[in-house]
């Protein structure tokens, strides 16, 4: 088994026992459900520098990447380096994250957040709009086209936006449909941790206009945007490279500054 299918294994077991404990009706008495959500995508069309900045304590191709900074510093400080967005990793096991992470970067920033999380549930919507977030990802390597319909369309049904993500031209070519707002290639293949802007550059072309473009992933210099720009994309997906360093809001500062 790959690390991808043992990722959504374990997250559909976590999804069961997390409905048997927090019922639907608890998330929805959030105050969340009655704030608008910000738009992301509104954003990426707007900006010069397109970035999304993640909040990842590790991943499973990088044991440690930061454990030393506070979710709040970290986001303050993407905040004011000018970030289009912020990105919240809320997996635990693999990445060491949490839906608290998620609700500490809400009470912490006005920019919109994406709760960054294999998604396979209607649940985790709910839950992903109950702790502040603006958008959803949706992994379209782990999920059928009718999936992602459904989950696209009760995300939207909740005012929250979606990006979309791919790797490849059949995930991409499956996938299209009008409930997306954005759609991300994954420069890392999830199965074997693979990293290359090539896949972003091969699969441009074949991205609607309508629907706004993003490269996630192993984006660690200027050149790298600029090397993407021309292929239509506005939005940048950016993790570890600010991540690794002492001072993640001061690492996206000086590079924000340069685009
Ligand atoms: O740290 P990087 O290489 O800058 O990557 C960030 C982000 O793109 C990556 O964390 C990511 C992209 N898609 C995902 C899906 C699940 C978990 C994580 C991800």
């Amino acid at each position: 088994m790959n690390i991808l299918d043992k990722i959504i294994v374990d997250k559909k077991r976590e999804v069961i026992l997390k409905k048997s404990i927090i019922p639907v009706s608890q998330l929805e008495a959030s105050v969340f459900f009655g704030k608008k959500t910000i738009s992301l995508s509104d954003n990426l069309r707007n900006s010069t520098s397109g970035i999304i900045a993640e909040h990842k304590r590790r991943s499973p191709s990088k044991a440690e990447i930061n454990y030393s900074f506070t979710v709040e510093e970290v986001t303050k400080g993407y905040e004011n380096a000018g970030a289009c967005g912020i990105s919240v990793l809320t997996d635990g096991k693999y990445f060491g994250g949490s839906l608290d992470d998620l609700l500490l970067a809400r009470a912490t920033v006005n920019i919109p957040l994406l709760r960054k999380e294999f998604i396979v549930d209607e649940y985790q919507i709910l839950e992903a709009k109950a702790h502040g977030a603006d958008l959803i990802l949706l992994i379209a390597a782990v999920l059928t086209r009718e999936e992602i319909k459904t989950l696209s369309e009760f995300a939207k049904s909740l005012g929250l936006e979606v990006l979309l993500e791919v790797h490849n031209q059949e995930e991409l070519e499956k996938s299209i449909m009008p409930t997306l707002d954005m759609i991300g290639v994954n420069n890392r293949n999830l199965k074997t941790f693979e990293v290359s802007l090539d896949f972003s550059k091969q699969l441009a072309a074949q991205i609607p206009d309508d629907f706004v473009k993003v490269s996630e992933s192993g984006i660690s210099s200027i050149e790298a945007i600029n090397e993407l720009k021309p292929f239509g994309y506005k939005g940048f997906l950016i993790g570890e490279n600010f991540m690794k360093t002492n001072n993640a809001g001061k690492a996206a500062t000086e590079f924000i500054k340069q685009l």
